[in-house]
């Protein structure tokens, strides 16, 4: 058996992401000698073995920054391959905690504003996290059969903080440039259709690809986006092509059986968890599911929940 036949050391590993009253993230720098020595990340550390996620956590963050964590809920995981080393990174959002951090191991640790997340360096696993944190945890696609007052009326009452939107129906046509106008007012992230010219003079948070665009795009076009391109997908082929092109962001489907597609056979939540493992996408769960099912889905690797009409704001 030659070295590279040899099975590569796998740990578990949870991470905190951790923000203070003004939404900064903490940051701590890994010390050189060690695995990925030098480079930012969420602090966490190695679960052991049968150690519950939760009191993981609880225990590195006493450790290396003297926090007292009360309360987290699961934001993503990550599966990673290094050329050493395989990583499955649970990220845990902490929602409560006592304490100041600070680095009780003589690391460095920084409050960083969310803006400047992205221009810190990175173990390469972390690709897919440091995105997700600009991200809505709910993308709503707009349902069809309303007219555009009806549109408008319901993006005005989604979240911004929580909610972005996908104007599936409308991306082309007079109404388009109106009811983008309503998103950027609002601060709504929004994704548009397959039409990549469109999406930049829209100023489009997003350009979302069907299938058929996904098949057709190439590298070198989407690479001139600045937003966030997104793939649908419903299989393996389509996620590794999405994978080729460098999209960094999937809606995967159908998770649950759908009115609107009958036929489909479901991938259920053990299906959609093997397609999207060890792909280091930013992956949305749709079909046949509610805002409700987020912690659901974010357990079986997904970062977001997506729908139609579960998601929409209800007209009373
Ligand atoms: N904590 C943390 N680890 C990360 C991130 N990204 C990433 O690839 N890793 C990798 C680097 C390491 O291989 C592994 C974490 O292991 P570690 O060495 O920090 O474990 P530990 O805190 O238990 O330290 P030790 O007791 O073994 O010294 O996960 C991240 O954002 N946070
Ligand atoms: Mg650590």
């Amino acid at each position: 058996m030659s070295a590279s036949d040899e099975p590569l050391p796998e740990i578990t590993v949870v991470a905190g992401i951790i923000r203070d009253g003004e939404g900064r993230l903490c940051l701590s720098r890994r010390p050189e000698h060690k695995h990925q020595g030098g480079l930012w990340e969420f602090p966490g550390g190695k679960v052991e073995p049968g150690e519950a996620l939760d009191v993981a956590l609880a225990r590195e963050l006493h450790e290396e920054l003297g926090l007292d964590v009360t309360g987290c809920e699961p934001f993503m995981t990550v599966r990673h391959r290094y050329p050493d080393l395989k990583v499955t990174l649970h990220f845990r959002e902490v929602s409560r905690y006592g304490g100041e951090p600070h680095g009780r191991e003589g690391q460095p640790v920084e409050w960083v504003p969310l803006a400047d997340v992205t221009e810190r360096a990175f173990p390469a696993a972390n690709r897919p996290v440091a995105l997700a944190l600009r991200l809505p945890q709910e993308w709503v696609v707009v349902p069809e059969g309303l007219d555009e007052q009806a549109v408008i009326t319901g993006l005005e009452r989604l979240d911004p903080q929580r909610q972005g939107v996908y104007l599936r129906n409308w991306s082309q046509g007079p109404s388009l440039s109106r009811l983008a106008a309503v998103c950027r007012e609002r601060g709504l992230r929004f994704w548009i259709r397959d039409d990549m010219a469109l999406a930049v003079r829209e100023e489009a948070s997003g350009l979302h690809l069907s299938r058929r665009a996904l098949m057709a795009a190439s590298a070198a076009e989407l690479g001139g986006f600045a937003g966030v391109v997104s793939a649908a997908c419903h299989d393996s082929r389509a996620l590794e092509r999405a994978l080729a092109l460098d999209i960094p962001m999937a809606v995967v489907s159908p998770v649950a059986a759908t009115a609107t597609h009958p036929d489909v056979v479901p991938l259920g939540w053990d299906g959609f968890a093997a397609l999207t493992e060890v792909r280091p996408l930013v992956f949305y769960a749709l079909g046949g599911l509610s805002p409700d099912d987020l912690t659901t889905a974010r357990e079986h690797g997904a970062y977001g929940v997506a729908g139609i009409r579960a998601f929409w704001p209800g007209v009373d």
